[in-house]
């Protein structure tokens, strides 16, 4: 391009919404656009995703942003891709898919879970990659497949994640950041791939499939001919590879300001829970639990916790609640009783009742491993009503955000949050009482396709540093301290610890019932 725009696009392909969003070099925000993802469940635990979707539904992303934007093609300088993490998206010969991507979603792969924990290298593999086996993972869905689909990985040439899949129909470069690389197949020490880590899956045979590893704010890859007519952008346009949306979207939200590292949290679809690190201070833990994911800053990684499923949980009571009134003949659009949740909450008193969230069919992942374990409440009497359900669960988010920090160390000294349910003023109550410490609700709309955004303004020299950059696009935006309730914060001890007793208790049963259910 003859003369650089003025605007960086950043995309965000998450689990639910495909985003595009236009953002000034100083990082304010211009315009977005957003498709609906699709995925599909079955039985059998799968979840999966179509690649040509996927890429169809990006590539519209776009141009629905070129018809908000004016001249968006002529003024964009850069864009920059980052989306949903874990999962496999297979493609073979011509960069054709194999098969539908399994996504992080997809419970598969739980027997090989358990298989591959209880080897003698599985230790090695955690402290080079410091993250602990779990479902998602593309490392045991490959090691999945190998043994029970081999003819996927007979077709396939390369193992991508979904933004790297966005990334070669972008560019036509297959290759995937070191995030992904160095949390699955790696150490996050040189952000390399690992043959310890490699041999401990089980995939020297398959070391192949592996892409090329390259950081975004290092290099970028021109748009290729055919992306730009399928996105109205212009070919050539420089496009970078983010890395991870779990780092991406709390480095938008603040997990680093002023040069100093902080914990973030998003409530979302899952619940992720990190603090940034200097790679030596990381702790790795016992159990063997959470993941390290680098951020695009050398030498600093972000330490994380993620529960598998946080607002799925508010969605599954009120769907029922949604459900029960359309059957009396009332409809009622599922956005309308989230906008009733701070009521509800408001209206409970508080009462012994517990909510354990992990209501996803793949289980739990943080702060420990269970691909059985399954949502309960304990406590419930016929005094609670459907206000108390729906303080319980918001309460059992803010547990669940206070067991994994508890796993990482001491609670941080302040919390900063985005994602969803983060407009709800009982859960930022909640979470601030249950890790007793003051937080802030960034008030950038888009964290996640503003953190990648932000890889790309590096990379074209608009920012020497990523913490010059974060300077302009994120410390400005902080929002203002929120601190907590003393009273609910006594209140949350003691909940907190029955919590643990509670889940550490009834874990054998959820392998007796995973024994009888029908899968
Ligand atoms: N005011 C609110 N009160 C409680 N929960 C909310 C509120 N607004 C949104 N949520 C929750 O947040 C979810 C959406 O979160 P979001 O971060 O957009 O999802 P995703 O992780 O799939 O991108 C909703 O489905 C809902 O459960
Ligand atoms: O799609 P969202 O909920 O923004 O992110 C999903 C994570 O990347 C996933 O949980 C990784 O396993």
């Amino acid at each position: 391009m003859a003369e650089r725009g003025d605007i960086i696009i950043g995309i965000d392909a998450g689990t639910s919404v495909i985003k595009a969003v236009a953002f000034e070099l100083s990082g304010r925000q211009i315009a977005s656009a957003s498709v609906r993802n699709r995925y599909v469940t079955g039985e059998d635990g799968s979840a999966t995703q179509s690649l040509e979707q996927t890429w169809r539904d990006c590539a519209s992303a776009l141009r629905g942003l070129g018809e908000k934007v004016e001249n968006l093609a002529g003024r964009t300088a850069a864009l920059a891709v980052t989306g949903q993490g874990d999962g496999t998206w297979l493609v073979g010969s011509g960069d054709a898919p194999v098969g539908d991507a399994w996504l992080w979603l997809d419970a598969r792969a739980a027997p090989t879970v358990t298989r591959l924990a209880e080897t003698s290298q599985n230790r090695a593999r955690f402290e080079a990659t410091g993250t602990g086996l779990n479902t998602c993972q593309q490392g045991v869905q490959l090691a999945h497949m190998n043994r029970f689909r081999p003819e996927l990985l007979d077709r396939a040439e390369t193992a991508l994640h979904c933004k790297d899949w966005l990334y070669l129909n972008l560019t036509g470069v297959r290759a995937t950041d070191p995030s992904e690389a160095s949390f699955t197949f790696g150490n996050f020490r040189d952000r390399q791939y690992d043959d310890v880590v490699i041999e401990a899956l089980g995939l020297r045979s398959r070391r192949s499939l592996l892409p090329e590893i390259i950081d975004g704010t290092e290099m970028t890859h021109p748009l290729s001919d055919t992306a730009a007519a399928a996105t109205g952008l212009l070919a050539g346009t420089p496009v970078s590879l983010g890395y991870v949306d779990m780092v991406m979207t709390a480095l938008g939200a603040g997990v680093r300001s002023s040069g100093e590292n902080s914990a973030c949290s998003t409530i979302g679809s899952t619940g992720v829970h990190m603090r940034a690190k200097a790679v030596p201070d990381v702790q790795l833990n016992a159990e063997g639990t959470g993941y390290v994911i680098a951020l695009p800053i050398p030498g600093i990684v972000t330490q994380v916790q993620t529960n598998m499923g946080s607002t799925i949980n508010i969605d599954w009571l009120l769907g029922i609640a949604g459900e029960l009134m359309a059957e009396a003949g009332k409809e009622v659009a599922h956005s309308e009783l989230v906008a009733r949740v701070d009521d509800w909450f408001a209206r409970s008193r508080p009462s012994p009742l517990l909510y354990h969230p992990y209501i996803s069919e793949a289980g739990e992942r943080g702060p420990f491993v269970n691909a059985y374990a399954r949502a309960g409440f304990t406590g419930l009497s016929t005094r609670h009503g459907f206000p108390d359900l729906v303080r319980a669960v918001v309460e059992g988010l803010g547990m669940a955000t206070r067991d994994c920090y508890a796993a990482m160390g001491d609670m941080p000294r302040e919390l900063r949050i985005t994602g969803g349910a983060a407009r709800s003023s009982a859960l930022r109550g909640t979470l601030s009482a249950a890790v007793n410490a003051p937080l802030r609700v960034s008030k950038r709309e888009e964290t996640g396709a503003a953190g990648v955004a932000m890889m790309a303004a590096v990379a074209i020299g608009a920012y020497r540093t990523m913490d010059d950059c974060i300077a302009d696009w994120v410390t400005p935006l902080l929002g203002d301290l929120e601190k907590p309730d003393a009273d609910q914060a006594a209140r949350y001890d003691t909940l907190f610890s029955a919590y643990v007793q509670v889940r550490q208790a009834v874990a054998p049963a959820w392998n007796v019932l995973a024994g009888v259910s029908p899968r």
